[in-house]
């Protein structure tokens, strides 16, 4: 690719959005076209680079995302649900490629991304990481492999900080696990166990999530059996490993007709 895209990061002060920022200041792949935040963000009005600690870069910080859209070629969004659907109107509104890694986003939410999908590429992944799409595949396939004597657990852990539960990751992997398994997650997902629960029905894909200090993500996909045990697992030490492949989407979808996409699409799996 001779032509550097250039990309919008919104949520530039998060804990993604920094690590997006210096992604791609540093990929050489593209151009760091605008940086975004809410409005009244003590960000707004500055440089981003000197706001992250260190040299100015030239972008200054926007609450006017379709301004900022309107000059970009992609949209890297790790924000809320609610900016997210937001950021999805303007994104089509610019053609622009809206990659999106905001989790905790309700069916509905989701559903409402169908109408700038018309127009524009979106592409969304609870998790960005070439580990954790591989993951998927493998969780698929051992769930098709084996019967419902083999419980299946998910259990996710994360930083203090994280809101969403089950996490978006946790969600990709139970539905992985329901789809080798030829069933529907929402008929059989098992979440938030607590006092008398009853035993465990068969066949139910339960989750569990662990909240605490600074994990940046770790998933484990347990089955469960009679005399044995399979763990599957993936541990993010870095949250680098998301932002590059946020990267590798924004430029993936370049040359891509408008619609949905996810990792597997991008990452070819
Ligand atoms: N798909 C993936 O690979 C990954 C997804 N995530 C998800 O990304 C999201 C963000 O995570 P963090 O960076 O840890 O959170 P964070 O809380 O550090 O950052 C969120 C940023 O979004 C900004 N924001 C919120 N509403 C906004 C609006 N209307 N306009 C502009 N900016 C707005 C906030 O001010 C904040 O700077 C979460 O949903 C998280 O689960 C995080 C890591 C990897
Ligand atoms: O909020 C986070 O930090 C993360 N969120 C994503 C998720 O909900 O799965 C991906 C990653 O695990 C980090």
């Amino acid at each position: 690719m001779t032509h550097k895209p250039g990309i919008v990061i919104t949520g530039a002060s998060g804990r993604m959005g920094q690590m997006l920022i210096r992604t791609v200041l540093e990929s050489g792949k593209a151009t760091l076209a605008g940086a975004v935040e809410r409005e009244g963000h003590e960000w707004v009005g500055r440089d981003v680079g000197e706001m992250m600690g260190g040299q100015a870069v030239g972008v200054t910080v926007t609450a006017d995302a379709l301004e900022a859209f309107s000059k970009a070629q992609a949209v890297i969004d790790f924000t809320a649900p609610e900016a997210t659907l937001a950021f999805s109107k303007l994104a089509a509104q610019a053609r622009a490629v809206h990659v999106i890694g905001t989790t905790g986003m309700t069916d509905e939410q989701i559903a409402q991304l169908e109408p700038a999908s018309r127009h524009a590429v979106i592409i969304r992944a609870g998790n960005m990481s070439l580990g954790v799409n591989l993951l998927v595949q493998l969780t698929k396939k051992v769930a098709a492999a084996l019967d419902e004597d083999f419980d299946i657990e998910v259990i996710e852990a994360h930083h203090h900080h994280k809101v969403d539960a089950p996490s978006g990751t946790a969600l990709m992997l139970g539905e992985a696990a329901a789809e080798g398994r030829g069933v529907k997650l929402a008929d059989v997902r098992d979440s938030g166990r607590d006092g008398i629960t009853g035993a465990r029905k068969r066949g139910d894909i339960g989750f569990t999530a662990i909240r605490g200090g600074d994990i940046v993500g770790e998933h484990d996909v347990l089955f469960a059996a009679a005399g044995e045990r399979i763990v599957l697992r993936h541990l993010a030490t870095d949250r680098a490993i998301f932002a590059r492949g946020a990267l590798k989407a924004a430029l993936w979808g370049q040359d891509k007709g408008p619609g949905q996409y996810d990792m597997v699409d991008v990452l070819g799996l």
